[in-house]
């Protein structure tokens, strides 16, 4: 029976897992990295640091798994998405990472908005938003304020396609993260040449890897390089992942039209898959055969969620105890005493696409301890993901309910609160880890055990937990929302000086 090696590179660690044919987690190992946040809404991470996290992770996992190198048929990587590197001919990053949370590229954003060029349709039909998150953004911002790196920069790339040149020496794309995030379409000309024209930015399509694989083709056999440092054979091939959370959809089973998927993390990533192209306002993008061939993935998004936990973990000196602080959280009413907590600590991804909105805790008084400002910063966000699908609701994408995966599903109190705020049943499949799952079955498809990617997930995904929306709790916060929803435009003016928003 074959194995199959996968690595989930998130924002805050990579984790390696290693699956059998059933869907079954023999081994897994996280591995931290740093990540450098400064003024502006900047974070950096080091790309070294991702390829020694993962031959650390994938060698502990190996070995936890206890199965025989020689029996790991297939790799396969899930990574954090629009994660831009600059890197010299022998791959080598020229500056530090621009990680996808990273809007300093604001006034390029504008700027790649303003071409109103026919790339732009996977955006509300080309009327926007264009995110500061994006590829072109971020490389017009080297461009503009580093031009010797973009200059001596021989690729510009990803995350994801760092690590496909470590694997295997190949500079190749993903189609799922140049769909979603470098405006490339499939049905439509492909790469968004006269945009990157219009913008004087042409040498950018040269620096672009010029061959893109589907998740789960096959992108080539390990180097002999990569196979010494792992412990593996070069026989091992790699199959081509792309952007963790949408890999997630994959491991999470949420493959037919009117499912609804929720990936959690640093992020959150709200997901429907749908026939036909969603375009409205309040809704980041409609991208065709970026997971599916022949669907539409419809995508909202919180660029700040999990590492705003995370924060507060900082401000307590390393002394947070999540368990202590659940139990806590879960004894308190819903709005936590008079809190309230705008989620934009890093922009608003959806619905405003506001890169210069801010986080906010409101209602404080002395009688407020961590547990509170814990599960206000929780219900902060289960309302951001509400107003994300009242979004797409109002676009006409329904979901039924929500299936969860990720770092919340840590959580039981958390996922109540989802389940309460958005007043929706929320499913959680038996394995939370939703893009190591989701890169194993896209390992075994491309290994041929699978014809489809949906028989990958029928025999692979199994179901866990189901949590529904308690009535009481759901009033109650009815309520909040609406003063959740009062909050951004009353900032916005007083963030513009006063104007009325
Ligand atoms: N018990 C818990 N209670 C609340 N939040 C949790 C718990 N466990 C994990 N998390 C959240 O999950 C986040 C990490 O999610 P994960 O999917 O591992 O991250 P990433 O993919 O961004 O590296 C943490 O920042 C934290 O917010
Ligand atoms: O999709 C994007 C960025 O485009 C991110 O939210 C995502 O890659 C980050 O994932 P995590 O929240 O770290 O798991």
């Amino acid at each position: 029976m074959g194995y199959f090696l996968t690595a989930d590179g998130g924002t805050e660690s990579l984790r390696a897992r290693v699956y059998d044919l059933s869907g079954t987690c023999l081994g897994s190992v996280a591995v931290p990295y740093e990540t450098r946040f400064s003024a502006g809404a900047r974070a950096e991470q080091n790309p070294e640091d991702w390829w020694n996290a993962f031959v650390q992770a994938s060698r502990g996992a190996i070995s936890e798994a206890r199965v025989d190198p020689a029996a790991i048929e297939a790799i396969t990587l899930a990574t954090t998405s629009c994660t831009v590197v600059a890197l010299d001919r022998n791959g080598k990053a020229l500056r530090p990472a621009i990680i996808w949370m990273d809007v300093r590229a604001n006034a390029e954003a504008d700027a790649v908005l303003a071409t109103g060029d026919d790339a732009l349709i996977s955006n509300g039909g080309g009327k926007g938003p264009v995110s500061a998150e994006w590829m072109i953004p971020k490389a017009l911002w080297i461009a503009r304020n580093e031009p010797e790196i973009f200059e001596n920069a021989h690729t510009i790339c990803e995350y994801q396609d760092f690590m496909t040149m470590r694997l295997t020496g190949e500079r190749a794309a993903s189609l799922n993260n140049v769909t979603l995030r470098w405006h490339y379409q499939t049905d439509r000309g492909g790469w968004a040449r006269t945009l990157v024209e219009k913008l004087g930015l042409s040498a950018l399509l040269d620096k672009w890897p010029e061959r893109i694989v589907a998740p789960g083709g096959v992108i080539a056999n390990l180097s002999a390089k990569a196979a010494g440092e792992l412990g593996l054979s070069t026989r091992v091939k790699v199959m081509q992942g792309g952007a963790d959370a949408l890999i997630g959809m994959i491991g999470l089973g949420v493959a037919k039209p009117g499912q609804l998927a929720l990936i959690t993390g640093s992020s959150h990533l709200q997901f429907g898959v749908t026939e036909k192209a969603v375009h409205a306002p309040g809704v980041w993008g409609t991208y065709r055969d970026c997971v599916y061939p022949d669907r539409y993935i419809v995508e909202g998004g919180q660029t700040s969620t999990g590492s705003i936990i995370a924060w507060l973990g900082r401000l307590m000196n390393g002394t947070m105890e999540l368990e202590a602080l659940n139990r806590k959280a879960a004894a308190l009413e819903p709005g936590c005493d008079g809190l309230l907590v705008q989620d934009h600590f890093q922009g608003n991804r959806t619905p405003y696409t506001d890169p210069l909105s801010r986080g906010a805790i409101v209602g404080l008084t002395l009688a407020h301890e961590p547990h509170h400002i814990f599960r206000a910063i929780m219900e902060g966000i289960g309302f951001g993901t509400r107003a994300i699908l009242d979004a797409m609701a109002e676009a006409g994408y329904r979901g039924a309910e929500i299936t969860i995966g990720g770092g919340a599903g840590a959580s039981d109190l958390w996922l109540q609160i989802h389940a309460d705020t958005a007043g929706l049943p929320v499913c959680v499949p038996a394995s939370r880890d939703a893009p190591s799952v989701g890169a194993a079955v896209l390992a075994a498809h491309g290994a041929g055990h699978f014809a489809t990617i949906d028989d990958g997930i029928a025999a692979m995904v199994r179901p866990g937990k189901r949590i529904e929306p308690r009535a009481r709790e759901t009033a109650l916060y009815d309520g909040i929302y609406q003063q959740y929803r009062a909050l951004y435009p009353a900032l916005k003016s007083i963030r513009e000086g006063g104007k009325s928003a």
